[in-house]
């Protein structure tokens, strides 16, 4: 891949999206140019690799052919009035924010400006993201493809209409959050039975990925898969019954719904 890649803002999720790029190596270190207002963020990567660190973000967007901005949905505003001169009509706009409209970001910066709305998840970081893709009309189907092909560097990716994107925020951008106190509690559990901490979040952990990986290998339903592993009179049945007297299900659904919700009043949709 040739294209220059700008990123704008490297904290949690721009740096994972841009570290996991770079362990592709489909583009080189040299093809990136990037700002972050806190020094910090560029620093450490600077020291890492030899991206370029420009003083602005107006010259990210004057030096890139497709640029990320990964700033908080609250400083988009500022970012796009601050680039919108400097895109040039063949520059591809990448917007990971949650819950900013394609439609909110063309106002700021065109109607005839090619915008990728982009809803990652941390697991970019070690090539296992699941991300949402939606191009604007301007966006043709090469340059859509090679968004996609850069995002394939960190994950899996499915594009998806613009309305479905809340519920990939809920299940695909925060549910990482959710699978960490899923984690720490299953790691909770083994220590008050008198296991290791450090074994525990071992065995919490490879678990989690192991049944994610059974299922996405085999293709079975994961109601099938649970039954497979509830032996009659077992251990796990017993378990089972205690997250549905707790309401686990419930409250995982709970949580997804909350997302979506707080996505939608952040478009402006509620
Ligand atoms: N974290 C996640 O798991 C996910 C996040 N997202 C989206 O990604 C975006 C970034 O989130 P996240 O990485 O968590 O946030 P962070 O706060 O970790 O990163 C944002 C970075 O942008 C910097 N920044 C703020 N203002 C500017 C500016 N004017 N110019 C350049 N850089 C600036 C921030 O600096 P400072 O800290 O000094 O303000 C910070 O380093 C958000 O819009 C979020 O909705 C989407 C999916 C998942
Ligand atoms: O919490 C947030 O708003 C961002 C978007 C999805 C994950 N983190």
């Amino acid at each position: 891949m040739e294209q220059r890649i700008g990123f704008i803002g490297l904290g949690n999720m721009g740096s994972a999206i841009l570290q996991g790029i770079l362990a592709s190596q489909t583009v080189t270190a040299e093809q990136f140019y990037v700002y972050d207002i806190n020094p910090e963020a560029t620093d450490a990567l600077k020291q890492q690799y030899s991206i370029n660190v420009l003083e602005t973000a107006k010259d990210v967007a004057k030096e890139s052919d497709i640029v990320f901005i990964a700033v908080k949905p609250n400083n988009m505003s500022e970012i796009l009035t601050e680039i919108q001169k400097e895109l040039k009509k063949s520059t591809v706009v990448v917007s990971i924010a949650a819950g900013i409209t394609i439609k909110a970001i063309e106002a700021v910066i065109g109607y005839d400006q090619k915008i990728v709305r982009v809803m990652p998840n941390t697991p970019a970081l070690v090539n296992s993201a699941m991300c949402s893709i939606t191009p604007n009309t301007e966006v043709s189907a090469e340059e859509l493809l090679t968004v996609r092909a850069l995002l394939n560097c960190v994950g899996l990716t499915e594009v998806l209409p613009e309305y479905q994107v809340h519920s990939a925020t809920g299940v695909g951008g925060s549910a990482p959050a959710f699978v960490f106190m899923f984690i720490e509690a299953l790691a909770d559990g083994a220590v008050k039975g008198g296991m290791s901490r450090k074994q525990a979040y071992k065995f919490a952990a490879q678990t989690v990925l192991g049944s994610a990986k059974l299922m996405l290998d085999t293709g079975k339903h994961p109601g099938e898969l649970k039954d497979m592993v509830c032996s009659p009179g077992g251990t796990t049945i017993d378990g089972v019954q205690v997250l549905e007297e707790k309401a686990f299900r419930a409250a995982v659904i709970d949580a997804v719904e909350a997302c979506i919700n707080r996505s939608k009043m952040l478009s402006g949709e509620k």
